[in-house]
């Protein structure tokens, strides 16, 4: 096996996907960005939940939400869905893994918040009931894909904004997902605090 010539296929592939999300995705990005800002000016919170990898990527934003990305700024309301294992494990064991999500989302999320919703597959089944239990509250969803959307694709509503990206491995779907949020995190902080 030569693993130099695997790495160097993982990096150019990856970079050649990036790209053409650039061109896919460049203005729904911008558009999600002024909906968050939205959001945050009404004293809304974004709540974002994913598995695995993407359970990182949400805390990863809320992170830079409720601390800093580059600039100084005050907090930003967002929690992470994925971290409280207390009552991640409370919900699966009393009712079902399905439920992890939208359990905190019938609880927490009022109307003009919104979820950053991330699923590579789009199919995660947790992911598709927080999609759901958003919308019974009245949020949006910003949703973070890959391989076409999946199921999430056939529940997104109009104001919901789909950022779907290109190719059909989840190891560069998340690439991609990962540099969209900091795109979003960019453009907040460059919204909020003026910056041309
Ligand atoms: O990070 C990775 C693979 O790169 C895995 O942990 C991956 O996130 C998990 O298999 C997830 O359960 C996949 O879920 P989804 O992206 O299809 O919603
Ligand atoms: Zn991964």
């Amino acid at each position: 096996m030569d693993l130099i010539s695997r790495i160097s296929h993982h990096f150019t592939e990856s970079a050649h996907l990036k790209l053409q999300a650039l061109d896919l995705l460049a203005a729904p990005i911008a558009d999600a960005a002024e909906r968050l800002v939205q959001c945050l000016m009404a004293d809304g919170k974004i709540l974002a939940c994913g598995n695995g990898g993407s359970a990182a990527d949400a805390q990863h934003f809320s992170a830079e939400m409720l601390n800093r990305f580059e600039m100084e700024r005050p907090g930003l309301a967002a929690i992470a869905l994925s971290t409280d294992s207390s009552t991640i494990t409370s919900i699966a064991n009393d009712y079902d893994f399905d439920q992890i999500f939208s359990k905190q989302i019938r609880a927490l999320g009022h109307s003009g918040d919104l979820l950053l919703a991330i699923s590579t597959s789009g199919n995660s089944r947790n992911v598709i009931q927080a999609v759901n239990a958003a919308h019974d509250r009245g949020m949006n969803v910003i949703a973070l894909t890959g391989r076409g959307g999946g199921q999430m694709a056939e529940i997104l509503m109009p104001g919901d904004i789909h950022l779907c990206a290109p190719g059909d491995r989840t190891a560069h779907t998340q690439e991609i997902h990962i540099t969209a949020i900091h795109c979003l995190c960019d453009a907040v902080d460059c919204l909020l605090l003026g910056v041309e």
